[in-house]
């Protein structure tokens, strides 16, 4: 259960991940754009993963219909909006939304640069009337190659003020880490934080890379820790916090099943993991989900999600100073 007591927060949550089925009708009528369904119903087998997929590249195809939507730069800043609305009626208190600027803008051929711009724009607009606090990640998109993603880069950087950290998601496999190395270097030459999609698709070593030659202070998802002691205990040693999506890594065959999943061994080894959605509108599901019926399915106490919770505040891109208002703000309501 959630512990209403302690600030709830997602920190591992894709913008372009969570486009309501009902909005991606709305855009596809708007900008004329051929959908395989023309009601919620009939577009949610295409929107969501209804059964764990063979791999992860299966699974993102899921997303796919959310950004062939967005016609225009105004599509873009209401996803934005509609992501605090999600977020503030699922009782956050804070979230990390990540989005990929080249991944929304190549269907219709907008400008990366104009959708960080309408992102930002969207979410700063959004708060103001919310509780909920926002901060935002930029992602490069690995599966497109080395090149997009230094456009990627470039137009996130032209808003770096506005951005916590640059995380790297997409294809582990096909584009491994190596291949970043250079793009993260940027990254913390404009002193924001590196957050890594590792060990998810690929093993324990591609966890390693992101530390070491991405310069990750966190990782996401990071199942494959589990296989390497040595690994296990430099994450605690060094407060290497691991964003972990439970319903996700079961849709994206990562791992067989929810009582095999590690997270449990990460919190008894003092990792500061935590419980995030990942893809909420595409799994299905929302983060109460993963604390009600995930975690307890992974074989989660209460107070290891009581942990998680704490974990989660623990690593997120605040100040001391915005993490003691997020609690005291909680204790008072
Ligand atoms: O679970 C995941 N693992 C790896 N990449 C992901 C996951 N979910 C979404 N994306 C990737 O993030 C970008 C959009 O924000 C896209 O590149 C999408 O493929
Ligand atoms: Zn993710």
């Amino acid at each position: 259960m959630i512990n209403k007591k302690l600030p709830l927060l997602d920190i591992h949550r894709h913008l372009d991940g969570n486009v309501r089925a009902q909005t991606i009708l709305d855009l596809g009528r708007q900008f004329n754009i051929k959908l395989p369904a023309d009601n919620v119903a009939d577009l949610i087998p295409h929107v969501q993963v209804i059964d764990p997929e063979p791999n992860l590249m299966a699974f993102l195809q899921k997303l796919d219909w959310g950004v062939m939507v967005l016609g225009d730069y105004d599509a873009c800043r209401r996803i934005a909006i509609e992501n605090i609305e999600d977020a503030q009626a699922q009782g956050l208190d804070y979230v990390e939304l990540r989005f990929s600027p080249y991944y929304m803008a190549q269907s219709q051929g907008l400008h990366p640069q104009g959708v960080v711009e309408a992102v930002v724009d969207g979410i700063k607009s959004a708060t103001q009337s919310s509780t909920v606090k926002a901060n935002l990640i930029g992602i490069l998109s690995r599966t497109y190659g080395t090149r997009v993603c230094q456009q990627e880069l470039d137009a996130l950087l032209a808003f770096k003020n506005d951005l916590v950290a640059v995380d790297l998601a997409g294809d582990e496999i096909g584009f491994p880490g190596e291949l970043f190395v250079d793009h993260f270097k940027q990254v913390r030459d404009a002193y924001l934080s590196a957050t890594i999609h590792a060990g998810e698709a690929l093993g324990a070593a591609s966890i390693w890379q992101a530390i070491n030659e991405l310069g990750a202070e966190r990782i996401g998802h990071g199942v494959k820790a589990i296989e390497d002691a040595k690994l296990m205990d430099y994450l605690r040693d060094k407060r290497i916090g691991i964003e972990s999506c439970l319903t996700s890594n079961v849709q994206t065959s990562t791992v067989a099943s929810l009582d095999v999943h590690p997270l449990k061994r990460f919190l008894d080894h003092g990792i500061l993991a935590c419980i995030n959605t990942d893809d909420p509108a595409v799994e299905g599901i929302e983060i109460e989900h993963e604390y009600m019926v995930a975690g307890p399915a992974a074989g989660l106490t209460q107070a290891d999600m009581e942990k998680a919770q704490a974990n989660a505040l623990d690593i997120a891109y605040l100040s001391d100073a915005e993490k003691q208002q997020l609690k005291q703000a909680v204790a008072a309501r």
